[in-house]
């Protein structure tokens, strides 16, 4: 059945999972901060911002008015980068005015209170008493591809799985296949720290190391990515799904990922700083490398591949401080 859909959020993402949601027949309502992007997808029936040419469904509509988009919302997609929720749930705590059920696509931790994002949403929403449930969408989906209908596989995390489930059956189409996971521990926290990973696999590449080195951190850090998440309670049994390792392998080895190129450019340039300053595009794992780094120290986990992550990119210690770490004796 149609169902009633705001994306909060006119990015690259959201815009594909926009054309997801509108391919299945649904009603879209995108909301964005940007003019010339809200212009585009409402007039066009485009985002040249991040897709070119491509074309969107045309059913699509897009608005800078945050309170008319909420007006007939019955579920609602956050698709803004993490360091934006905290304005997006201020923003809704205080237009919301009927129950929704909220998805959450980024790819983050909560970094006041070094714990989970989900935790932190919830908590925020249920004061409203209109948060009706709460989901996650993540799997290895990069949003071009998506946006161009290109097939994918995503999991639907949530502490209610017969709310997940219902959730997949929204997303899911004749490209787009959506599978429900209870696990939001683990669906979570893997999707954040992966993009870690996917920065070191971008400077491992881009050295020049090979294929095998490669596969071998891929591997060392899955390892990893459970034992931090094992701290929130996620299970082992949930670490080969696509929330899990198809999103590490996809975004630790796709030229397409953003968190991936910007690795390359640490070691190209030699240097995080200068990497940060050049870089004009999103990449999660630089913030997310930071708060691991408060989860290291909270829950006394060690973790050689992430810590020394957090001293290139946060303390200007050399690129090859990561090759030194994981590859000599
Ligand atoms: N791009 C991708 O392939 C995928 C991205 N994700 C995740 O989705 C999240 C969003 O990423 P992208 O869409 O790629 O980022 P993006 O950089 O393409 O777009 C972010 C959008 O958020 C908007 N925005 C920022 N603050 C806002 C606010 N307060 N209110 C409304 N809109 C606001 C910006 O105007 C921009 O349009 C990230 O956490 C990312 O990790 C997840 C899967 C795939
Ligand atoms: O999470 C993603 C694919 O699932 C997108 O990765 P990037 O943010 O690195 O582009």
């Amino acid at each position: 059945m149609q169902k009633n859909i705001t994306i909060i959020g006119t990015g690259a993402y959201g815009t594909a999972l926009a054309n997801v949601l509108a391919d299945k027949g649904n009603n879209v309502v995108m909301y964005g901060v940007v003019e010339q992007q809200v212009d585009d997808i409402s007039i066009n029936h485009m985002n040249q911002s991040f897709f070119r040419d491509l074309k969107l469904n045309e059913n699509i509509q897009a608005t800078m008015d945050f309170v008319a988009s909420l007006e007939k919302a019955e579920y609602i997609v956050l698709g803004v980068p993490t360091k934006a929720l905290p304005s997006v749930l201020k923003d809704l705590s205080k237009y919301l005015k009927k129950e929704v059920v909220i998805i959450n696509t980024a790819k983050g931790i909560d970094e006041q209170d070094v714990d989970l994002l989900s935790k932190y949403i919830i908590n925020t929403l249920q004061p409203t008493r209109y948060l009706k449930g709460y989901c996650g969408l993540y799997g290895p989906s990069i949003a071009s591809e998506v946006a161009s209908r290109e097939p994918t596989y995503v999991n639907i995390a949530s502490n209610d799985i017969e709310l997940a489930k219902e959730v997949c059956d929204v997303f899911t189409n004749e490209y787009f296949f959506a599978k429900p996971s209870n696990d939001l521990p683990a669906c979570e926290i893997s999707a954040a720290l992966k993009n870690v990973i996917a920065i070191a696999a971008g400077m491992i590449d881009e050295s020049g190391l090979g294929d095998n080195a490669h596969a071998s951190l891929l591997t060392y850090g899955l390892n990893e990515i459970y034992k931090i998440a094992k701290v929130f309670g996620a299970k082992h049994d949930s670490f080969t799904n696509y929330a899990t390792m198809g999103d590490l392998v996809l975004t630790a080895s796709s030229k397409k990922s953003r968190n991936y190129t910007f690795g390359r450019m640490i070691v190209q340039e030699n240097s995080a700083k200068k990497a940060r300053e050049d870089c004009d595009f999103t990449v999660e794992g630089v913030g997310t490398c930071e708060v691991a780094n408060k989860i290291l120290d909270k829950y006394h986990v060690e973790s050689k591949l992430f810590k020394v992550m957090y001293e290139i990119i946060y303390q200007n210690k050399a690129p090859k401080a990561l090759l030194q770490a994981l590859f000599t004796l």
